[in-house]
């Protein structure tokens, strides 16, 4: 049973009302509460299997919930609400092959409703233009996708999730297969456009970007483990709860490091 709604006067941009969700005879999560407040810049951290993408296909209504409730703000989706959720997927399981230059994929993001013609009219081109310029993937936009660099996919997919304008912007796992200095620009590019009022949710595994990029933090393991800033959050005893691990968590000055595992040297010194 899906049920979803559309909630004009919440500051909530989405709230979970003790929703089970999860395929067929697998229940991945039963009675999840969440809230996400409008403007929030939240990342879901948690262990592979954990439910992170589920969580996501449920908020943006591509996989069904078997009980409970989701309602998404408002304001500004009332008309067409799918529509203004910006999604980015995992692009590991995006086909790179398919023949599509990265114009195409951003163009691919406009919705249909009310165009006369399937091609997109002058202003939606410019908008195309505007946002690839604005996310640097303006010179690839001829290019195919697969010949363009991990970090320059990530932009081109974030365009095509912005194309709309959307309040709210989910994306998963934006931060998985492109290098460190990739990972910092596009948690950047996300900072400013939570800065200008989009409501960022997203799943990474990398627990040292949320640290120093994310104001808020969700601990999830087939539930919420815990919730709030991560230099509150990312304590030894809430990361070993959410992941069951061997996790190293090194505080100095104001900042923290965070490692999955004991180096051997030092448990040998150090048993
Ligand atoms: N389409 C599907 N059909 C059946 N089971 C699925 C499907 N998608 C996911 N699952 C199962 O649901 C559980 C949660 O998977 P999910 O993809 O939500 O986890 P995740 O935390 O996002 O993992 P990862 O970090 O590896 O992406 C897993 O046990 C997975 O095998």
């Amino acid at each position: 049973m899906q049920a979803i709604s559309f909630n004009v006067d919440s500051d909530s941009a989405i709230k979970l009302h003790n929703v089970t969700a999860g395929y067929e005879r697998n229940i991945v999560f039963s009675d999840l509460s969440l809230e996400i407040t409008s403007g929030q810049f939240a990342g879901i951290v948690g262990p592979t299997a954990s439910g992170k993408s589920t969580l996501l296909k449920i908020i943006l209504g591509t996989h069904p919930v078997m009980s409970g409730a989701i309602h998404l703000s408002t304001r500004s989706i009332e008309k067409a609400p799918p529509r203004t959720i910006g999604y980015v997927p995992q692009l590991d399981s995006v086909d790179w092959s398919f023949p599509i230059t990265v114009e195409e994929v951003i163009t691919m993001g406009l919705h249909d409703s009310g165009r006369i013609w399937p091609w997109p009219s002058r202003a939606e081109r410019n908008r195309v233009n505007e946002l690839a310029s604005r996310l640097g993937v303006y010179d690839c936009l001829r290019q195919h996708i697969a010949n363009i660099s991990g970090g320059e996919r990530q932009r081109a997919f974030l365009a095509r999730a912005l194309i709309n304008n959307p309040r709210l912007l989910v994306l998963d796992e934006p931060t998985s297969g492109v290098d460190i200095k990739t990972q910092h620009e596009v948690l950047h590019l996300l900072g400013d456009l939570n800065s200008e009022g989009i409501t960022v949710l997203l799943t990474t595994h990398d627990l040292n970007a949320v640290a120093s990029h994310l104001p808020w933090v969700i601990c999830f393991n087939k539930g919420i483990v815990a919730q709030g800033r991560p230099y509150d959050i990312f304590t030894n005893e809430i990361l070993t709860k959410t992941y069951g691990g061997d996790i190293v968590i090194v505080k100095y000055d104001g900042h923290f490091l965070i490692a999955n595992s004991t180096p051997l040297h030092f448990r040998d010194r150090h048993p």
